[in-house]
């Protein structure tokens, strides 16, 4: 059994008098992609920003390789998720003044560990060679979301966290980015979490669970 990256026991968040999810628990180990699916509305964003730091539950609590987030400081989690944490939006989170290169070298920079070579290494992972000089709106949205699959992944970090990644693109766009996020998480044994309404979406997952007020539920493999 390969090391248990995200550990999330209990958890549970509500508003006011009504509970958003409640009862999570979900382990997910190095390399392992991991496809949680919901309703709109049943809380996927919810549980991601809470995994993250960004959003603090009313029980429970969320480990990653061992680090408690959810009763760390912010200072705390701000510099664990420098280091520990890549994120991928659904769009718009590449920023649009800088070239690909740059919006994919920024953790580096923002670590103090600038590398060129490492930044265009991942861009030929992602099959994005020789576009590094572009800006975002020179590439098509499948491209521009492998480049945020690029700069999630650029610092190495334990986790992935992934929210609705292809919920803009046409069914083959969607088809690339996903293979390249799970090739990307197996490459660098990262561990990651997709959240997404998409069936199809969860098709290439290693797991598929279920999302409900009442905990998460496994789901049978959706057919590739
Ligand atoms: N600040 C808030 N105050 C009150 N209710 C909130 C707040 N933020 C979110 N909610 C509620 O929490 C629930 C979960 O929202 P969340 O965005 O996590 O769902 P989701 O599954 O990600 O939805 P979608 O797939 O549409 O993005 C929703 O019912 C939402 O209305």
């Amino acid at each position: 059994m390969s090391e248990v990256v995200l550990d999330v026991r209990g958890l549970a968040r509500r508003y006011g008098e009504a509970a958003v999810f409640q009862g999570v628990d979900l382990q997910v180990s190095r390399g392992e992609f991991v496809a949680i699916l919901g309703e709109s509305g049943v809380g996927k964003s919810t549980l991601l920003n809470c995994i993250a730091g960004l959003d603090r539950p009313d029980a429970g609590e969320v480990r990653v390789l061992g680090f408690d987030i959810t009763h760390a400081d912010e200072a705390q989690q701000a510099h664990w998720r420098r280091r520990h944490l890549g994120f991928v939006f659904q769009a718009f989170h590449v920023l649009p003044h800088l070239t690909v290169a740059q919006n994919v070298a920024l953790p580096l920079m923002l670590l103090g560990e600038p590398d060129d070579g490492r930044v265009e290494q991942a861009l030929r992972s992602v099959g994005l060679a020789g576009l590094g000089s572009r800006l975002p709106q020179q590439l098509s949205g499948g491209q521009v979301q492998r480049v945020a699959i690029a700069r999630a992944l650029i610092h190495r970090p334990a986790l992935l966290l992934a929210d609705e990644p292809t919920g803009n693109l046409d069914p083959g766009s969607a088809r690339q980015v996903l293979q390249a996020l799970r090739e990307q998480t197996r490459e660098h044994g990262a561990a990651c979490v997709l959240v997404t309404h998409s069936r199809a979406a969860a098709g290439v997952a290693d797991r598929v669970m279920e999302l409900t007020v009442s905990g998460m539920n496994d789901v049978a493999r959706a057919p590739h």
